[in-house]
């Protein structure tokens, strides 16, 4: 008989990564209509709890009796002295190729891989995909400004004067955007970090072998940054490989009809309307005491109600946020003062869950892609207050280039320092009834609703990327894609 061609999905183990590359895969393989399977590599992830949660995951989806099977890679060691977490995951994947090499043949003769796709920071394994003559793909799970960036990355090294965007003057040109100042390039690749820079590069350079892109994001949200990447212009003379816009990728967690409801949602369900304005900054966001002081001030100032999920500082060696002693970190009397109008969460949250109640009326996000499509999908508009990774981009293009967000000012030369006013008015800006900046972005992240609704069901524009790319994998004829 002849093999069954399956693609390879191989995600990295973030949070956010993993699940949205996952669900990237479950929804190619619906539109396949089971011309082919999906075959999962799993590296080990480095930490305890981030190998749990990815366990937690496989197991789920293990048993939900899709076409879906999961291979764990064996353990490799961890490289030493990383500047950060994508010199990290460079590394790690480089020394997963053999383990990989190995996993894809084994497949046969059962199983033909079809195609491989990785996450954005994977792409060293693009060198076992060309070994074995199986067309590789990109999974980016962040948006296409930042896939732009990162083609340009090579040509706007000429610009530097020295090893990061700190020192450079003007603006950034990244396509497709208006003119981007330098302060909002991804943190790594502001400060004078070389290595970061390098891998950035790297891995922007990489994506121009691949056969394919598939980008979570929509033609309708990011056009112009699509065009211009689709147009050539980040990296021009060289021919850009095909560009597939299937978002928003969201991931919902399955229905527990024993699970109590959570108590965000019971708190929410005696609040008004849109009248709530909700904080959360992802899995590696937490404040220190002085923004926390400030945070609560300009909560309490605004007299909005607001539902804050609080973290406590970082796990010892980590990035990851610990649950919050919400008595040591909040100003006394603080509680008391907002009893009724608000709640501080002190642990993980339901976010999607909560961005889903009609009583929730903006969000003050860190900016992570996938919390910006979720808030979006659910037509509730935006505060950016990037932390870490791509996040300043992204916070630039929802405000500059989209529309769905009101800025907030942030003192970019003391640690991105947010003031208790400039809370304050922030959140009257986008909560008040009367304010035409926040009237324009209810307005604007209620349309990018409805147009995302439409992009994914039938016949929207990320359903017929999904449909083409299927066709692509399958190599069928053009006009039967
Ligand atoms: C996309 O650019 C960057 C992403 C990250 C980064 O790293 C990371 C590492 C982990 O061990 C766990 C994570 O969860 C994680 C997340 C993360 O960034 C977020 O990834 C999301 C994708 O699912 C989404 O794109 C968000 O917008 C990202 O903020 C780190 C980094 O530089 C250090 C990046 O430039
Ligand atoms: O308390 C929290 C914090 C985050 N999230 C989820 O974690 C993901 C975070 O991904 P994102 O890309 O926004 O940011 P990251 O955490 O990767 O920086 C999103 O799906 C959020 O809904 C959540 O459910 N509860």
């Amino acid at each position: 008989m002849a093999p069954r061609p399956t693609v390879v999905l191989i995600p990295s183990w973030g949070s956010g990564h993993f699940m949205s590359a996952l669900e990237a895969g479950k929804r190619l393989l619906a539109t396949s209509g089971g011309a082919f399977s999906l075959t999962v590599l799993v590296m080990h992830a480095p930490t305890q709890a981030k190998a749990s949660e990815v366990e937690g995951h496989v197991s789920r989806e293990a048993a939900s009796g899709l076409d879906i099977r999961f291979l764990q890679l064996p353990a490799v060691e961890h490289p030493i002295d990383c500047v950060d977490p994508v010199e990290f995951a460079s590394r790690y994947t480089q020394l997963h190729g053999p383990h990989v090499k190995a996993a894809i043949a084994s497949l046969a003769p059962s199983f033909r891989a079809a195609a491989v796709v990785v996450d954005l920071f994977l792409t060293a394994l693009f060198d076992v995909a060309h070994e074995l003559a199986v067309p590789a793909y990109v999974y980016f799970a962040s948006p296409a400004a930042f896939l732009a960036l990162m083609l340009r990355l090579p040509a706007l090294r000429e610009d530097l004067t020295g090893p990061g965007f700190e020192e450079m003057e003007g603006t950034v040109d990244v396509p497709g955007l208006p003119p981007v100042p330098p302060s909002y390039m991804p943190d790594c690749l502001v400060r004078r970090k070389i290595q970061s820079y390098d891998w950035f590069e790297y891995h922007g350079r990489r994506f121009m072998e691949a056969r394919g892109l598939i980008v979570n994001t929509t033609i309708e949200l990011e056009a112009s940054v699509l065009a211009a990447i689709a147009d050539g212009r980040c990296v021009p003379g060289c021919p850009v490989p095909a560009l597939h816009a299937i978002g928003p990728v969201i991931w919902f967690d399955p229905k527990d009809d024993d699970q109590r409801r959570h108590e965000c949602m019971r708190w929410l369900d005696d609040q008004p309307p849109a009248s709530v304005v909700f904080l959360c900054f992802g899995s590696m966001g937490s404040l220190d005491a002085a923004q926390v002081r400030e945070v609560a001030a300009g909560l309490e100032r605004s007299g909005h109600r607001f539902l804050w999920v609080l973290r406590g500082p970082p796990v010892a060696g980590t990035r990851f946020p610990t649950d919050a002693n919400l008595d040591e970190l909040l100003p006394e009397g603080f509680l008391d003062a907002t009893a009724g109008r608000g709640l501080v969460w002190p642990a993980w949250a339901p976010q999607r869950e909560i961005l889903s109640h009609a009583a929730v009326g903006g969000f003050v996000t860190h900016c992570g892609w996938n919390s910006v499509l979720e808030s979006l999908w659910f037509g509730v508009p935006l505060v950016p207050w990037p932390l870490y990774g791509e996040q300043h981009l992204n916070a630039f293009e929802l405000v500059a280039g989209v529309g769905v967000a009101v800025a907030l000012e942030m003192d970019r030369k003391k640690g991105f320092f947010v003031e208790a006013a400039e809370l304050e008015r922030a959140v009257r800006s986008l909560m008040d009834g009367g304010s035409e900046e926040g009237r324009k972005a209810r307005t604007k992240a209620s349309e990018t609703s409805a147009e995302f609704r439409r992009a994914v069901g039938e016949g929207g524009s990320s359903c017929a990327a999904l449909q083409r790319l299927v066709g692509e994998i399958l190599d069928l004829p053009v006009g039967r894609r």
